[in-house]
């Protein structure tokens, strides 16, 4: 496999899918610094939002410690070269609630649905098209759609107006020929101008593996996380990702020392446990669960004296997928009445 010569353009994750890792409880000051840092590393992109995206402050998802408005309004004007995204999901998110973001100064959307459900997004992306955002379409839990129907969704998507379209493997299920196969199969029927990403989590040990298959297989854009903070076992982690490309021979334009030392120096600190493949996480990629629902299931066994493990399985078995969050709870009520009869 050669990716040599090939230009990788990283998205920067810790300070969104950081959120679910941190309960959306990341200070305005520790964004400014880590985006900061980031920024200064050569980092293009970075996105800031609540982990659930724009909106995603709720009682089902988790209230966050400040407003996203307050998070874009600190961290954009900071930023020297690095351009801030915002994650939008239809049905959590609104166009003024992506208006308001815009006002913040972000430069870049990315609209995300389960994937099937692109046509969710039609509106969303059209808007932030017409208004020269650069638009991504997510389609998230990717491992759930064959090739087949990830090229329709992602179509779709496409002809809404993204300029980019991500296939995103939110449970960590995926193994390198999954991604390849996926992403080979959009990359042959997009439009050439249309790029392809790539958003890997670790829970089965393979986010860098999986990262660099995608661009093998014809991804320019991939996602990482500063030390791999984000949800279950967290995204690839930024660090890993610049110097395994380095060594490949593809250009990410990130100083591998200064990125290294943010995530020693910022990121390792400020978490509340080690971001790593433990018991709950690597059930989430074993049986391909959503990654933010590992806080919810432990807070569940917590709660009902369920183990979160039983809880991932069964969750996986139904097919659960994001925006279901309140399940988890129902699933544990049931499961442990049912396991006191
Ligand atoms: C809302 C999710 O956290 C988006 C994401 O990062 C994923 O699906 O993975
Ligand atoms: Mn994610």
């Amino acid at each position: 496999m050669t990716i040599e010569g090939r230009k990788i353009t990283l998205h920067e994750m810790s300070l969104r899918d950081g959120m679910h890792a941190k309960r959306h409880q990341i200070s305005i000051d520790q964004m400014i610094a880590i985006a900061s840092a980031a920024d200064e590393a050569g980092m293009p992109w970075i996105e800031v939002t609540h982990g659930d995206g724009l909106g995603g402050a709720s009682v089902n998802y988790g209230f966050a410690a400040h407003t996203d408005v307050a998070y874009l309004s600190a961290v954009v004007p900071k930023m020297k070269s690095a351009k801030v995204s915002a994650l939008l999901l239809p049905g959590i998110g609104t166009v003024d609630m992506l208006k308001e973001a815009i006002d913040c100064g972000i430069s870049g959307v990315r609209v995300a649905t389960h994937c099937t459900e692109a046509d969710c997004a039609e509106q969303h992306i059209t808007y932030a098209a017409k208004t020269g955002l650069d638009t991504v379409g997510f389609l998230m839990m990717s491992h759930r759609a064959g090739p087949d129907k990830l090229v329709e969704q992602a179509l779709l998507m496409e002809s809404y107006g993204a300029n980019c379209v991500y296939c995103t493997d939110s449970a960590g299920h995926m193994l390198p020929d999954d991604v390849t196969a996926r992403i080979s199969a959009i990359r042959a029927a997009l439009k050439p101008e249309t790029e392809l990403g790539f958003h890997g989590h670790h829970n089965l040990g393979m986010g860098i593996a999986n990262s660099v298959a995608a661009v093998a297989a014809g991804a320019n854009r991939i996602d990482g996380a500063i030390a791999g903070l984000g949800a279950g076992a967290g995204n690839a982690a930024t660090e890993l990702l610049v110097a395994v490309f380095e060594r490949m021979g593809a250009v990410t334009g990130v100083d591998l020392f200064k990125i290294m030392d943010v995530a020693e120096d910022l990121v390792v600190p400020m978490m509340d446990r080690p971001i790593r493949v433990d018991r709950g996480s690597l059930v989430l990629g074993y049986a391909g669960v959503y990654s933010s629902f590992l806080l919810f299931a432990e807070r569940a066994e917590k709660r009902y004296g369920v183990p979160a493990r039983d809880l991932l399985l069964e969750l996986g078995r139904r097919g659960m997928v994001g925006g279901q969050e309140d399940m988890i709870e129902d699933l544990a009520l049931t499961m442990s009445r049912a396991a006191s009869s």
